[in-house]
Formats: C-alpha cells, sequence, structure tokens
C-alpha cells in the first residue's frame, strides 16, 4: 500500500480525538472519509500535515514518513486560509512558490486554472472582493496548482451554488483521471460514493468502518426493497414488525436477504394491488446513519 496510517492517536487533555487509527490506501485511490462532527477527521488530516504532533502511530508514503520531504502533497482546507487583502494572481503565484514552483510557471499555470474555473477576470481583484464561492475556487487553485500527487479536499463544495459545485466536481473528476491519490472528507454521501473506492468512517474518534466502496455495501447486511402501490400497506408491515418508510406510493422496507424479500413481494402480491417492486442496496447514507446514529462527539 502506497499510503498507511498506523495505529494513530491524539488526545486533547480528556479527549481522545483519534484512537488506534489504521488505514491504508493504494495510490490513485480515492478515499471517503466520513464522520460526525467531532469524529475525529480534521484531527487525523492534521497530524497528516504536521499542523499538531502525534501522539503515538504513524503515517507513512511507500514506507517512508507522509511529510512534504518525500511527496507533493495538496491541502484545501475546511477553513478556508486565503490573505483578504492580496490580489488573486498573486496569491496563487505566492502559494505556489511556498511549495517550489518558479514565479514563472506558477503564473503561467495560475491563469491557466483561472480560465478553466471561470474567474479569469477576478484575477487583480483583492480576494476579499470575491463572492465566498469564487474564494473557494481560489483556494482550490492554490491547493493542486504544484501538481502535487496527494491531495486533501476537506469539505470542497460547501457553500457552492450548483454551477460552481458542478465545475468543482469536474476538477475532481480531472484529478482522478490523473491518478492522484486523494482523501475526501465531506458530509455529502452522495458525492462521496460517485468519487470514493474506499470509505472510511470514524465515529468518537474509532474507526468503524474501513474498506472498499462496494465491500462496506455487500457487507451492511440489509438491502431495501422499494414497493409502489396505491393500496395501503402500514398495517401490514406494522403487524409482521418490517421496518419500513412510506413517501408518497412508495414504501421502502428492509430485507436482510434476497431471499426474504422474495417472499415477502409473493406474500404482498397475493394481497394488495402492487404497481412495482426493485431490490435496491442501500446509500451510503442509509449506512452512514447506521453506523454513527448515536455519536457522542462534541
Ligand atoms: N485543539 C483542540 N483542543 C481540544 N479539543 C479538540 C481540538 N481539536 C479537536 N478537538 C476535539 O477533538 C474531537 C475531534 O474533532 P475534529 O475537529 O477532528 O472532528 P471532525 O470529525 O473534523 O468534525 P467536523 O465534521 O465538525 O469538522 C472533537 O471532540 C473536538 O472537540
Amino acid at each position: 500500500m502506497a499510503f498507511e496510517i498506523k495505529h494513530l492517536n491524539k488526545s486533547f487533555g480528556d479527549k481522545q480525538a483519534v484512537n488506534n487509527l489504521t488505514l491504508n490506501l493504494e495510490e490513485g485511490q480515492i478515499l471517503g472519509m466520513l464522520g460526525r462532527n467531532g469524529a475525529g477527521k480534521t484531527t487525523t488530516i492534521r497530524m497528516m500535515l504536521d499542523l499538531i504532533p502525534i501522539d503515538s502511530g504513524e503515517i507513512l508514503w511507500k514506507g517512508k514518513p507522509f511529510s512534504k520531504k518525500n511527496l507533493k502533497i495538496g491541502y484545501l482546507p475546511e477553513e478556508r486560509g486565503l490573505y483578504a487583502k492580496m490580489n488573486v494572481l498573486d496569491q496563487i503565484i505566492y502559494f505556489g512558490t511556498l511549495e517550489g514552483m518558479t514565479k514563472n510557471n506558477a503564473k503561467k499555470e495560475a491563469l491557466i486554472w483561472l480560465e478553466k474555473l471561470d474567474i479569469s477576470h477576478a484575477a487583480k481583484k483583492r480576494t476579499e472582493q470575491l463572492s465566498k464561492g469564487n474564494q473557494q475556487k481560489v483556494q482550490l487553485i492554490t491547493a493542486i496548482l504544484h501538481d502535487p500527487e496527494f491531495i486533501i479536499l476537506d469539505e470542497p463544495f460547501s457553500g457552492l451554488d450548483p454551477v460552481n459545485s458542478d465545475m468543482l466536481k469536474n476538477v475532481v473528476r480531472e484529478l482522478i483521471s490523473k491518478k492522484k491519490t486523494i482523501i475526501f472528507c465531506s458530509h455529502q454521501m452522495e458525492q462521496v460514493e460517485s468519487f470514493c473506492d474506499k470509505i472510511c468512517i470514524l465515529k468518537d474518534g474509532n474507526l468503524v468502518v474501513f474498506d472498499e466502496l462496494t465491500n462496506v455495501k455487500k457487507s451492511y447486511g440489509y438491502r431495501y426493497l422499494e414497493v409502489e402501490t396505491m393500496s395501503n400497506l402500514s398495517d401490514y408491515f406494522k403487524k409482521n414488525h418490517y421496518n419500513y418508510t412510506k413517501e408518497n406510493n412508495r414504501y421502502k422496507i428492509r430485507v436482510s436477504r434476497d431471499t426474504e424479500a422474495h417472499r415477502l413481494i409473493q406474500e404482498i402480491d397475493e394481497k394488495f394491488n402492487i404497481s412495482g417492486v426493485s431490490l435496491k442496496d442501500p446509500s451510503l447514507h442509509e449506512i452512514f446513519i447506521e453506523r454513527t446514529g448515536s455519536d457522542k462527539s462534541a
């Protein structure tokens, strides 16, 4: 494995923010890092970036310490950190030079990205004059300008309108197609599902799920039977102790085995007028709720 976190621990006073975290990632894979507020995601990322010291454990890239000395790292922080008074182009160039780029190269790349993200017009403006969404685009450019191999994106789409959100999604897709290794933190499960190969879910600093997304779904143990009908099936499901939800004419029933689903379809088909049925894998949202529902984090 190219990237490895081994037995990582971090406490703040009595609070164990990260507890014996172990996970790994192949080069070019995308890891979705999930967890409720306070689960330990940012603390983990801060340790990766050496922004806070590790209590114990190791973070490795190809067997060596995970560090800017050994690979190019790009980081989009959740709390944006741009200089408000600096003009946009100078700011991007400045961050590029911090990552070892020449001024000329940083400027050339900056102009390409500003054009790509449709904010060339803002190049000479002070950063504070830009809308929040456009500032976020600038922050993303500063994170990827130096063509990093490993990229950490913390809530990259928060606060963006649908057009800007799509634009940034395209950038993420481009990074994926360039085989970058990415850690993607987001509370937006659909995006995590669409981008990520592997998923880790943290709860109270503990790793409660870590696997390939397909295995996470398979090992969840439940699937969902969706039944479309004009009949009222609620009493039947309640009486037979099924776990179900109803939205308009659609019932969604949790089943533990496909055989249970087939038996149920037969039963309700005999008793009610059913217009459609389908068997679905759980969504990441459902798995997340199930695995983190009783989180006690701050
Ligand atoms: N500097 C600190 N001092 C004290 N406690 C801290 C500090 N940083 C984090 N914590 C605590 O550690 C725990 C994990 O916090 P962390 O910020 O890593 O969570 P998170 O998963 O990133 O949450 P969010 O989704 O809200 O960003 C929380 O209980 C938090 O209050």
